[in-house]
């Protein structure tokens, strides 16, 4: 398998999110920018009515990219690094009220990265556990509502909901993703979608201790 095969590899691109962990826990942003890149490759296949989405994923990825390679490089080597360099130097903009000093904080920027993993998890475990002739535009919405859908506006909810109708039928979701039966598929998500949960109790727990989990 080449590269750009196993980058259009669902399984190999949730797995790939393990390399991010360390033993100790640590979250390695090198991977975590890497797994993502991976991801934008499966919302530029639907065609163009998620491509607002994948440019505001890679422009994030590029905020993150420019922080990895800024003079403050070592301190975005994980993500522990990254909340304790940012937190303890005021690079974080915590409040909605104040003028932005920080738009592009490295917390922020993540905590949205976070949010759509989350949501990631949470549709395509309703994908696995849904019936044959469910839609996949209710399991978007129900996963997005539960994420993102509080950190948006009115103008991206409904940009949100009209790309949302656009999305394939389930099955072909599940073709997509090079299963040949809805039970293969089922178990290569049953044994994928841990590694990004693992992932996201991690970091989930890192944001709450330092309260940084409604950031604007
Ligand atoms: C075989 C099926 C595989 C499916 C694999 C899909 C992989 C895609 C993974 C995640 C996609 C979600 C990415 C959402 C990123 C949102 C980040 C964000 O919150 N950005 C907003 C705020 O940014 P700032 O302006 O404050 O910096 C931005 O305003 C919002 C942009 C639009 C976000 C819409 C989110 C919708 C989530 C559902 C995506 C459905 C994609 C279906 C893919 C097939």
């Amino acid at each position: 398998m080449d590269d750009s095969e196993k980058d259009f590899n669902l399984k190999v691109v949730l797995v790939s999110f393990k390399q991010c962990l360390t033993d100790k826990g640590e979250v390695l942003l090198n991977h975590y920018i890497a797994s993502w890149k991976g991801l934008v490759r499966f919302l530029n296949s639907p065609g163009a009515v998620f491509s607002f989405i994948s440019k505001d994923v890679v422009s994030k990825l590029q905020i993150m990219e420019r922080l990895r390679s800024s003079p403050q490089s070592e301190h975005y080597t994980s993500l522990q690094s990254m909340v304790a360099y940012e937190v303890s130097n005021k690079l974080v903009d915590m409040d909605h009220r104040s003028h932005p000093r920080h738009p592009h904080s490295g917390c922020r920027t993540v905590l949205r990265l976070h949010l759509a993993l989350h949501w990631l998890q949470l549709f395509l475990g309703g994908l696995r556990t849904s019936s044959e002739d469910s839609r996949t535009s209710a399991l978007c919405s129900e996963a997005y509502n539960a994420t993102l859908a509080s950190y948006h506006s009115w103008i991206v909810h409904q940009a949100v909901t009209v790309a949302f109708c656009a999305l394939p039928s389930r099955k072909v979701f599940l073709e997509a993703m090079n299963m040949e039966s809805s039970r293969q598929a089922g178990e290569m998500l049953g044994e994928a979608l841990p590694f990004i949960e693992h992932l996201y109790d991690i970091s989930q727990k890192l944001y709450a201790e330092h309260s940084l989990l409604d950031l604007p």
